[in-house]
């Protein structure tokens, strides 16, 4: 592995059983990076997640810090912090207690960290878990993880549950706190639209398929969606857009892989598709699939 890419994968696949999680997935991530993992529910998220942590077996190639993650799962959890998404903390615990016990357990921890960062939130150190909502519960955990000198950090949708202040202070802490350009972040979650500012890349799965991995910037060159008068709308339909789709005001877009023919990119206006727009147009949602059907 060279030492710009945290992680590595070839031709990876997971499967539970005859069940396929993920279908030859090759993608690499390299340091300095916040890449968000988004794919509708069941999509390989989670179970893409647990393979970087050794938790699930990979066919395939992978790599992650230089690290077999099955075979040599203590080396790379020295320097590899995960929240899994059913991550939980002993109730009966303070939050000092937590502290120590960390100390303890993980040689990469500073506990003048983890108390540096919880100052940044409203959980006191003499706090029972108990007694802390859900939010508070989710900082307290970041703060703890954060709290590692580690060089990459899984999160699997960490701020599930949690109201919008809340989700914005958790990514605030992580941004501000933990990313210093060599470290990187992979980061699953729904809330698509959130989490666009703070992405460097992005990786969506569709039904175990990695249909794109790409950065924010190459992803705003290669994607051209069209803002277009409704009496246009076939004309761009027959050009084979990725999608169409209704804006506000009545106006038609349509997202094209590429630069659309030029006759065609003169009947709208060159807008920028949104990382929503784009995850609409390559990924499909189970659900409508279903009905569809
Ligand atoms: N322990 C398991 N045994 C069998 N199949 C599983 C298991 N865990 C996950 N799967 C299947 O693997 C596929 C991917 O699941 P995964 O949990 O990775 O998706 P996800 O993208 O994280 O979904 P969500 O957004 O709902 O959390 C799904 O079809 C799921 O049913």
């Amino acid at each position: 592995m060279n030492n710009i890419n945290l992680v590595e994968a070839r031709e990876m696949s997971l499967r539970y059983g005859k069940k396929t999680a993920l279908e030859r997935a090759s993608f690499v991530i390299p340091k300095g990076r916040v890449v968000g993992l988004l794919g509708h529910n069941g999509a390989g998220k989670t179970s893409l997640m647990k393979a970087l942590v050794g938790l699930l077996p990979a066919e395939g190639e992978l790599s992650v810090l230089g690290l077999d993650p099955r075979r040599q799962r203590g080396a790379l959890l020295e320097q590899l912090c995960y929240i899994p998404d059913v991550a939980v903390l002993p109730r009966w615990a303070r939050v000092s207690e937590l502290i120590t016990l960390m100390s303890g357990l993980q040689p990469r921890f500073s506990a003048l960290r983890a108390r540096e960062l919880l100052k940044r939130t409203s959980v006191g150190l003499n706090d029972k878990v108990k007694s802390l909502s859900k939010g508070m519960v989710v900082q307290l955990h970041l703060a703890l993880i954060a709290a590692i000198d580690a060089r990459l950090m899984v999160l699997d949708e960490p701020t599930l549950g949690l109201d919008v202040v809340s989700r914005k202070s958790f990514y605030e802490m992580l941004i501000d706190e933990w990313c210093d350009g060599e470290r990187s972040v992979l980061i699953s979650t729904h809330q698509v639209e959130e989490v666009e500012s703070l992405l460097s890349d992005v990786m969506m799965l569709d039904e175990g398929r990695l249909v794109l991995n790409i950065s924010l910037e190459d992803m705003d060159r290669r994607f051209v969606a069209l803002s277009h008068d409704p009496a246009t709308a076939e004309a761009i339909a027959a050009a084979h857009p990725l999608l169409r789709y209704r804006q506000s005001g009545g106006r038609g877009a349509a997202i094209f892989d590429g630069a659309p023919p030029a006759h065609v990119a003169e009947l709208g206006e060159r807008i920028r598709p949104s990382l929503v727009d784009l995850f609409m147009a390559l990924t499909r949602n189970p659900a409508l699939h279903r009905k569809e059907a």
